[in-house]
């Protein structure tokens, strides 16, 4: 195919350039990309004839992109000024490259083998059962937080054993301090000052303290005892005689309690709220699952298919981008070294081709659907695919039997849920939620205000127009 460097776009705003929509897009991400995958296509600029940042989107530029991890690889570690690089006791798996990441994995991989997940499911299913016994029936809350302080939670005990229960807490708001502050935020990468009172101190700060505390933890495990935890699990594991040092297991560790709470407490919380708007597809699955699911109980396909159309629908991570670190070629269109390459689940997940009525919340589809792993790719693919998908399944499949067992969850008169997409994209702001004991007549659907409605089809009219016409 003929080479062009001319990539589609949309103009540089008239005064402010590129960086007015560079502006937007970060503002929303998954808007922006929208828009640019409906009006120039599979391969676009942030702006026309841009050679810094490219979307691409599709089958063949999921597989291009993401499984080639030597050309292509990932942004953390570039967008992290070398000072908060520097502080950093070690680094986890989504900041590694090449073949120090390839070493890493094998090292990891075991400890979340699908059989490894099953030995912490009596532990969720308490955790879960603990969080719903909380509620106050009748009385709003919301549930953004709730999920997030449960899926923390269950990350910090299942990752470090019920001995650190007192400390879970402490952790899980230095990890939420830490995402607050964003590595990559503006105010942090074009201000890389440690004076008082900035984001950059602030962030160095909380990165040194939680290293501090998860260093303390490894050494208080060397020290005594052995327990059937993830950290153990690490710590024992070995690839070819080699092993994760202990400035190495911190930098692990906090790639997982990152990248292990938010993703599932977002899903949890877009499922939940999908259900309340759904109620013939929230009986159906209702009329699965016990009032007290045991730990032996099956999950049934009616719980499976309710979760991957979530996540099909409003993935946790809907863009995922790559540096190239060489010149390369995407469908057709030469691109420099250096150029960030964006992908998108979110588009890719509404082919009309492979998911009729593809903005419908339907999760019967999946009894026949059978999408390729580059159509269909909530946990990614190649190199840096999720090697926590096991357990997420099973921890979102766990709660979500916990919480439906119990009670039906219907949005607070007036919710309005719309999206933030920061590193993940989660409801923005609080979601208030009502529970009422299972055994209740349902209520009539309350309505949803807010952006959803741009990314799913509620109520038979969407605003947006995706896909490449
Ligand atoms: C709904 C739940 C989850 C979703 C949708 C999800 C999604 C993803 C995706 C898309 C990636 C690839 C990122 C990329 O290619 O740049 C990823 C990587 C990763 N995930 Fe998950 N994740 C979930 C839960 C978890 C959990 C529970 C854990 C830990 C127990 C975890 C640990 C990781 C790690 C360590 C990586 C980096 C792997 C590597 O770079 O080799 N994730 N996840």
């Amino acid at each position: 195919m003929a080479r062009t460097v001319t990539v589609p776009g949309p103009p540089p705003h008239r005064w402010l350039g590129r960086r007015r929509n560079a502006h937007e897009y970060a503002v929303d991400p998954v808007g922006y990309t929208a828009r640019l995958y409906h009006e120039h296509g599979p391969v676009a600029g942030l702006v026309q004839g841009d050679r810094k940042q490219v979307f691409a989107f599709g089958l063949e530029h999921n597989r291009a992109v993401l499984t080639r991890g030597d050309t292509f690889h990932t942004v953390l570690e570039y967008a992290i000024p070398q000072g908060i690089r520097d502080a950093r006791r070690g680094i986890g798996l989504l900041n590694m490259n090449g073949p120090e990441h390839r070493q890493a994995r094998r090292v990891a991989t075991p400890s979340f083998k699908p059989q490894a997940a099953l030995t912490h499911r009596g532990l969720i299913a308490r955790l879960a059962a603990e969080e719903v016994d909380s509620w106050t029936p009748g009385e709003p809350f919301d549930l953004t937080d709730r999920m997030r302080r449960l899926t923390l939670r269950i990350a910090c005990l299942c990752f470090f054993g019920a001995d650190i229960a007192d400390r879970a807490d402490h952790i899980g708001r230095m990890v939420q301090d830490m995402l607050a502050l964003r590595y990559f935020a503006s105010s942090i990468r074009y201000f890389p000052f440690d004076l008082p009172g900035t984001p950059y101190r602030r962030l160095l700060t909380v990165i040194r303290r939680l290293d501090d505390a998860l260093a303390d933890i490894i050494e208080a495990r060397r020290a005594g005892g052995d327990r059937p935890d993830l950290l153990q699990s690490l710590m024992d594991a070995r690839d070819d005689g080699r092993g994760f040092s202990d400035d190495q297991l911190v930098g692990q560790l906090t790639t997982l309690l990152v990248a292990g709470h938010e993703t599932s407490s977002n899903t949890l919380a877009w499922t939940l709220l999908l259900l309340s708007q759904h109620p013939a597809e929230y009986d159906e699955l209702l009329a699965d699952l016990p009032e007290q699911p045991g730990t032996d109980f099956t999950f049934p396909a009616s719980l499976d298919h309710v979760l991957k159309e979530t996540l099909r629908l409003l993935p946790p991570g809907p863009n995922t981008s790559r540096i190239a670190v060489q010149p390369t070629a995407i469908g057709g269109h030469e691109i420099p070294a250096w150029c960030q390459i964006v992908t998108s689940k979110f588009a890719t997940h509404r082919d009309p081709a492979v998911f009729p009525e593809p903005l419908r919340f339907r999760p019967g589809r999946w009894a026949t659907a059978r999408p390729s792993l580059y159509e269909y790719l909530p946990y990614g693919a190649g190199p840096h695919a999720c090697i926590g998908a096991a357990f997420a399944d099973l921890e979102m499949k766990t709660v979500l039997a916990a919480v439906l067992g119990r009670y039906r969850l219907d949005p607070a008169p007036g919710a309005v849920v719309s999206r933030q997409v920061g590193l993940m994209m989660a409801p923005k702001g609080p979601v208030p939620v009502i529970a009422r004991p299972r055994s209740d007549p349902a209520p009539p659907r309350t309505a949803l205000a807010g952006d959803i409605h741009d990314m799913v089809d509620l109520d038979g009219e969407t605003r947006w127009r995706l896909g490449w016409q």
